[in-house]
């Protein structure tokens, strides 16, 4: 079971360095990890955020835990070398389309919500959010208008197939919760939408015991703040997905919390090949003081044991122990309370 080992920028490393001791407190057999440079570091040292090397070991591994990428002192280069070109280009050249992120309120946790805990209690909800197309892969670019005026932009487009393979994926997991689907698009507007929401009511014939509902986007953004425990599982476009999840974070309570699995077609002697990241970013407001709550790094790193490794007893241990210690008072800054990040990953240690 090979898994390589991608900190990246910002807060990435600070907070992978605690899921690695949670894995290696595990001491499961035939493990070996294999650390490799993505975003900004390794522009550093290689002039590119996905150099070759590092896509070597990403195709040789069978899982891959991703910290977080992204340096403000970046921002002036050129696209293809930003930092954030790194987790998408890994997330297209293995094919990572189905992108599942969770949001669960932890016990202990409703009064640390954005919304009122009777209302934050009631959350556990996954989104699946497309991760291959849409306007994040179009073709893009800067052009000058005839009246002598800069214009940029971005394709938005999904074709059926790419939406079936989501829709299926969204189903199954549906059927494995509680069998409600809430589809979100914004077919009044987008033709892509519009082609979104007929597959899915292609697909639902498949799935005779799955509910499907369709809601615009504006619709769910408001009504993830009213009633948010209504939502079972979510399936939405790549755009609509990223800025509903971080939005889903704060209803639980903060962004350190929330983990994801990237999953594609590929399967390995162990399971799914996936990519495991928490859902923010490199946090560069808070990088190198110790402050970031890894959380959703070592909640990742339990989404890799149950889809790419198939030991959901061990995943289950992991998340039991991030609970208790949540609930025993293990938190930082963005809940509350003045803990660092190895103080809380030594308190989901003794919780293991
Ligand atoms: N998958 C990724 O690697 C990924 C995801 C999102 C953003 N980014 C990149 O990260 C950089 C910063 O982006 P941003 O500021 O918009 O988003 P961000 O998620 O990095 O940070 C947003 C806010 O949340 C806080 N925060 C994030 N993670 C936290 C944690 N674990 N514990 C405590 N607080 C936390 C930050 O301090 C900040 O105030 C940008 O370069 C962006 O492109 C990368
Ligand atoms: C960094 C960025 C490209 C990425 C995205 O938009 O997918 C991030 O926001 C995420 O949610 O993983
Ligand atoms: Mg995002």
């Amino acid at each position: 079971m090979k898994i390589a080992i991608l900190p990246g920028d910002g807060i990435g490393p600070e907070i992978m360095a605690e899921a690695v001791r949670v894995l290696r407190a595990l001491d499961l057999p035939g493990v070996e990890l294999h650390d490799g440079l993505v975003g900004a570091a390794a522009w550093r040292v290689h002039g590119h955020p996905l150099p070759p090397e590092t896509l070597a070991l990403m195709h040789a591994c069978d899982a891959i835990l991703f910290g977080a990428v992204g340096d403000p002192a970046c921002d002036g280069l050129e696209r293809h070398l930003r930092p954030e070109q790194a987790v998408l280009g890994m997330r297209k050249e293995l094919g990572l389309f189905a992108n599942l992120r969770p949001a669960k309120v932890f016990p202990g946790l409703e009064a640390h919500s954005s919304l009122r805990p009777e209302v934050a209690g009631a959350i556990d909800l996954m989104i699946v959010r497309e991760l291959n197309g849409d306007v994040y892969f179009g073709e893009k670019g800067m052009r000058t208008t005839s009246d002598g005026q800069r214009e940029g932009y971005d394709i938005m487009s999904y074709n059926e197939s790419e939406v079936r393979r989501i829709a299926h994926v969204a189903f199954r997991t549906a059927l494995g919760r509680s069998g409600r689907l809430c589809s979100v698009d914004k077919a009044n507007v987008l033709e892509t939408s519009q082609l979104w929401r007929d597959v899915m009511i292609e697909v639902a014939a498949d799935y005779p015991d799955v509910t499907l509902e369709h809601m615009y986007v504006d619709n769910a953004a408001m009504q993830l703040v009213r009633a948010p425990g209504k939502f079972d599982t979510i399936v939405t476009g790549n755009l609509f997905g990223d800025i509903l999840s971080d939005q889903a974070s704060m209803c639980v309570g903060s962004i350190g919390l929330l983990a994801s699995a990237s999953l594609g077609a590929e399967q390995t002697a162990f399971g799914t090949k996936g990519a495991y990241e928490p859902i923010h970013g490199s946090a560069p407001d808070i990088a190198g003081k110790g402050l970031a709550n890894p959380v959703a790094m070592i909640l990742s790193a339990a989404m890799m044991l149950r889809h790419s490794f198939g030991l959901e007893a061990e995943a289950a241990r992991i998340e039991a122990a991030v609970a208790s210690a949540l609930n025993a008072g293990a938190r930082g800054a963005d809940l509350g309370g003045n803990m660092g990040t190895v103080a809380i990953g030594n308190a989901v240690l003794a919780a293991l």
